[in-house]
């Protein structure tokens, strides 16, 4: 489809959203966007109406992740077609009432960019999650984002799995952008993590803010990790978990896991290795959010995706 020398054309960038508080107690997006809601002057840019939004202020209000439902799974089609009312899961509700404002999902009046800001137990670092390996839009940002942030890093998780996708809250826009940074415990705010957040939405604002001028952004290639599989802790027949993320493992995202390499360890000291084909890249590695979906960490491979050129139509 896409070559090395053809340029796409593209819609201008002019409604940007950026989302915090989707999970209400990951703090970083939490006071980011609601710092930015009393002063957006640091998130404003020439040509580019940008707005912070607090996606579930019921869960920010408890600081827990969601009241009823997850909202990041959420914006199905099933639920956004849903006859409105109270009898809904609070996130339905609200799920329906943010389509509204920001979508419709999937239509030409829906937002051009969601950035969704999160944070992760795990120690991922800088990570920009993608939906769509063709959205050459989105492509070009993270390459602009990671030459920007340099000597700095931030990888770049690909999740286009036809079972393990999920329905987000950014997926209502034309280009939806995840954010996770961590280390981060649920409820707290750590520094680092904050300004590292910061720091990325400034270069994603910039990047769009560019294109919009009409800067032509030539062809790139850029590595992401593509999501592959979800692995569970192991399990006794009544379901509890007996081991956990071999020590290994613990704090050891995208590193290579190689077959034969520990990946649990028994609460009585037995090592279990990881029985995979060839090498994986782990990453979400004993997040707190994920025991309650039997998750202990997902795998990925290492993949190059060639962004095509892009400018303004
Ligand atoms: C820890 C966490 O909440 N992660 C997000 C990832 C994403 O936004 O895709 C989630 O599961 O919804
Ligand atoms: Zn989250």
């Amino acid at each position: 489809m896409s070559s090395f020398n053809s340029i796409v054309s593209l819609e201008e960038a002019r409604r940007v959203a950026i989302f915090g508080g989707t999970h209400g107690n990951e703090m970083s997006g939490v006071t980011l966007v609601n710092l930015w809601v009393k002063n957006g002057a640091e998130i404003q840019r020439k040509g580019v109406e940008t707005k912070p939004f607090i996606t579930n202020p019921k869960a920010v209000e408890k600081c827990a992740r969601y009241v009823d439902t997850d909202l990041n799974r959420a914006f199905t089609p099933e639920n956004l077609s849903a006859p409105q009312g109270d009898n809904q899961p609070y996130e339905v509700q609200r799920a329906q009432e943010i389509n509204g404002i920001f979508g419709p999902k999937g239509s030409p009046d829906a937002y051009d960019v969601i950035f969704d800001l999160h944070n992760t137990t795990s120690n991922m670092g800088c990570t920009l999650i993608l939906e769509s390996s063709k959205d050459h839009f989105n492509l070009q940002m993270m390459n602009y984002i990671k030459k920007a942030i340099a000597p700095s890093s931030c990888l770049v998780l690909l999740n286009e799995h036809p079972l393990l996708k999920y329905s987000t809250s950014r997926s209502i826009a034309k280009h939806p952008v995840g954010l996770e940074v961590g280390p981060q415990p649920q409820g707290v705010l750590r520094s680092n993590i904050f300004e590292a957040m910061r720091v990325i939405l400034k270069h994603a604002l910039d990047f769009i803010e560019l294109f919009n001028e009409g800067m032509e952004f030539p062809s790139c290639t850029v590595e992401v990790f593509r999501v592959l599989e979800r692995i569970d802790y192991p399990r006794d027949a009544n379901g509890n978990i007996i081991a956990m993320v071999h020590p290994n493992l613990q704090d050891c995202d995208w590193e290579p896991l190689n077959p034969g390499d520990p990946m649990f360890q028994t609460f009585d000291g037995k090592t279990i290795r990881f029985q995979g084909s060839g090498t994986v890249y782990p990453t979400f590695i004993n997040e707190a959010a994920y025991y309650e979906k039997q998750q202990a960490f997902v795998t990925t491979r290492r993949e190059s995706l060639v962004a095509s050129s892009i400018r303004k139509v």
